[in-house]
């Protein structure tokens, strides 16, 4: 087992005003989509974001960055926050309406929402700041937590990144991106496999030298707890994990990874050796210009209740799953 991992020869350090002002690319677009050695298989569909709506989300936006392109997110006024109360109803309605028109109704695996996806997770709209970091001693061994947070004019979260071994300056360093999933990693689920591939990556990282899990709060690939709790309610009448998103109006996959890259950077991490099943994961990490040079499987033994589950993983959005 590892001794309690570290980004460097770094102390533990409270936020500094560099830290709080450093923040994630601005308004780039796709820095990369070249995918060598993986396949790829982006659809491309588009939509347009016009009118009041998106002018109320782009101020909204520009009221979270100064001029020096730092983030201020708790000094937005009341009207920032009412654009963006507007701003966040109407990405919701867009995000309806293009649920609606993708819907395909072969079973031909694909890029959930295709190109356009890709390209709004890489558009970068948002901010991440680094806030702290402390020691975590854990069941499975002794890590550094660092905490960050990401803000878009529309929502803000705290992702975390979990810490075994020096990582600064590194190549390849094994890194799994993590999405919430309460049910398995809270209250014991067995629907799904996320709680077993989440114990796997740190079991990995502590025996394999260092790396890093970034967790981020995307329940349910970011439909939230109660649309995920809706959607096993139709997978119990006999849906999918695809085809009960559809149903509620959601695309395949809500996540964005916007935030990976600043906090890769600001780890000093060069390279990652991606530990997923998911190629499109793998896609989409590029494309916001995070250097992934190659794919550690993370495959758990299905059990009884979540074998349909991993079935319609593999076969609906082309995960590498060969437990089944
Ligand atoms: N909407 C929805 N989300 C689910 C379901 N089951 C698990 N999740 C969520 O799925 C996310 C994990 O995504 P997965 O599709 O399992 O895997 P992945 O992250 O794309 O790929 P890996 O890196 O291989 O784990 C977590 O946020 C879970 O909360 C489901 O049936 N419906």
């Amino acid at each position: 087992m590892l001794s309690e991992g570290v980004i460097g020869d770094d102390e533990p350090r409270e936020p500094s005003n560099q830290d709080l002002t450093s923040t994630t690319g601005g308004l780039g677009v796709a820095s990369s989509l070249a995918c060598a050695g993986v396949e790829s298989s982006l659809h491309l569909f588009g939509g347009v974001f016009v009118g009041k709506a998106a002018e109320a989300y782009w101020t909204a936006i520009l009221q979270l960055r100064r001029g020096d392109g730092s983030c201020f997110e708790d000094s937005q006024t009341g009207a920032a926050r009412g654009d963006a109360r507007r701003a966040d109803g109407a990405i919701r309605g867009l995000k309806r309406k293009r649920a609606g028109a993708v819907a395909p109704s072969d079973a031909t695996p694909r890029a959930p929402e295709g190109r356009a996806a890709a390209q709004a997770k890489a558009a970068g709209h948002g901010c991440t700041t680094f806030v702290s970091e402390c020691s975590l001693p854990t069941e499975k061994g002794n890590f550094r937590l660092r905490a960050y947070r990401y803000a878009d004019g529309v929502k803000t979260h705290e992702p975390v990144v979990m810490v075994a071994g020096n990582v600064r300056g590194r190549e390849n360093v094994p890194v799994r991106v993590h999405d919430q999933c309460q049910t398995s990693e809270v209250l014991g689920s067995k629907r799904c496999d996320c709680r077993e591939q989440l114990d796997l990556s740190l079991r990995y990282i502590q025996e394999h030298g260092g790396g890093a899990v970034i967790y981020l709060a995307q329940e349910g690939r970011g439909i939230g707890l109660a649309n995920k709790v809706a959607a096993y309610a139709l997978q119990d009448d006999g849906l999918d994990t695809v085809e009960a998103n559809r149903q509620l109006g959601f695309g395949d996959d809500e996540r964005s990874y916007e935030c990976v890259e600043f906090i890769l950077g600001d780890m000093e991490i060069k390279s990652v050796q991606l530990m997923t099943n998911n190629p499109f994961k793998i896609d989409w990490l590029r494309a916001t210009g995070v250097k992934v040079e190659g794919r550690i499987p993370v495959e758990v033994p299905a059990n009884e209740h979540n074998h349909g589950y991993l079935e319609a993983k593999a076969s609906r959005m082309s995960h590498l799953i060969n437990t089944l």
